[in-house]
């Protein structure tokens, strides 16, 4: 048996431990991510003022800052949060929604990076690649090419920021400079839905919360929500996204930690 398939059985901690994964998040996928972390066995709060936010994070298993509709008051709140967490030992995910496509977002991810200790980086290969200041062909990525550029990618950016590096996309690849997995599950129809990826990273915080080594974290997660969406799209694609987004919902809620030993795609590199 390979060692993720142990991984795996962290879902059942999460279930078991139902943590509080505290969130400053965007305004286009809040209640999707609140209801995805309900349907995994976790406890979602989001919790965003200045007076609030470092007591918030010393309470929760992790905390997640996502910068997809980020704002100063909201920066300000998420270094508030995420120097309570340091200091608390919480772990902290962070998503770079939209680096690289301006230059507040891109600095404010890369300051962010610098200020706060992260536990994990998810974001698409074109985040990534803008927060360590690389240029990146994004129709390269789309295309699935060069999955071997991506893993590439990540190990130069978990080295350069001094964290575990998720790069999700048509693979997923998880590394901390050194381990380096790919995760070949998911379903298309994930691209179709705003707010997956802003999920998975809120997924991967609650698997952190019960394990503290986040590459196994991550694994663990990633593999279980792509196995996740392979039985929403098995029960949906027929309808559309619509139906899609309350199969994966239902799926993510439905799912065990069989599932995802027998379907999960699991390869280290
Ligand atoms: N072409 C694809 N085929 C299968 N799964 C995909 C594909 N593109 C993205 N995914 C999955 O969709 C989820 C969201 O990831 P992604 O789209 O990379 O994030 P973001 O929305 O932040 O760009 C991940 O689970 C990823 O594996
Ligand atoms: C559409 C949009 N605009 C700002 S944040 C957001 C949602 C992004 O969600 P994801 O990165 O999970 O696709
Ligand atoms: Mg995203």
């Amino acid at each position: 048996m390979d060692n993720w398939h142990k991984w795996a059985e962290l879902l059942e901690r999460v279930r078991e431990a139902n943590p509080l994964v505290h969130h400053i998040t965007n305004v286009v996928v809040t209640n999707f991510t609140a209801n995805g972390l309900l349907a995994l066995g976790a406890s979602p709060v989001m919790a965003y003022a200045k007076e609030e936010v470092a007591e918030m994070a010393k309470l929760a298993g992790a905390l997640v800052l996502n910068i997809g509709t980020l704002n100063a008051t909201e920066v300000e709140a998420m270094l508030m949060a995420g120097r309570a967490a340091n200091e608390a030992g919480v772990p902290v995910i962070f998503d770079p929604v939209g680096a690289g496509a301006t230059s507040y977002r891109t600095e404010t991810a890369r300051y962010i990076a610098e200020q706060i200790k992260l536990a994990a980086v998810r974001g698409n290969a074109a985040e990534i690649a803008n927060m360590i200041g690389e240029p990146w062909m994004i129709k390269g990525v789309d295309a699935g090419q060069g999955s071997g550029d991506v893993v590439a990618l990540a190990k130069r950016a978990a080295a350069k920021l001094g964290t575990v590096v998720a790069i999700t996309g048509k693979e997923d690849v998880v590394t901390d400079g050194q381990a380096t997995y790919l995760i070949r599950n998911g379903h298309p129809l994930l691209t179709k839905v705003t707010g997956t990826g802003c999920l998975l990273t809120s997924v991967v915080g609650a698997f952190a919360a019960v394990e503290p080594d986040v590459v196994k974290a991550a694994v663990a997660a990633l593999a279980y929500y792509g196995v996740a969406a392979e039985q929403a799209a098995a029960e949906a694609e027929k309808h559309g996204p619509g139906s899609f987004q309350a199969a994966f919902l239902d799926a993510l809620a439905r799912i065990g930690v069989d599932d995802v030993k027998r379907d999960g795609r699991v390869e280290q590199r």
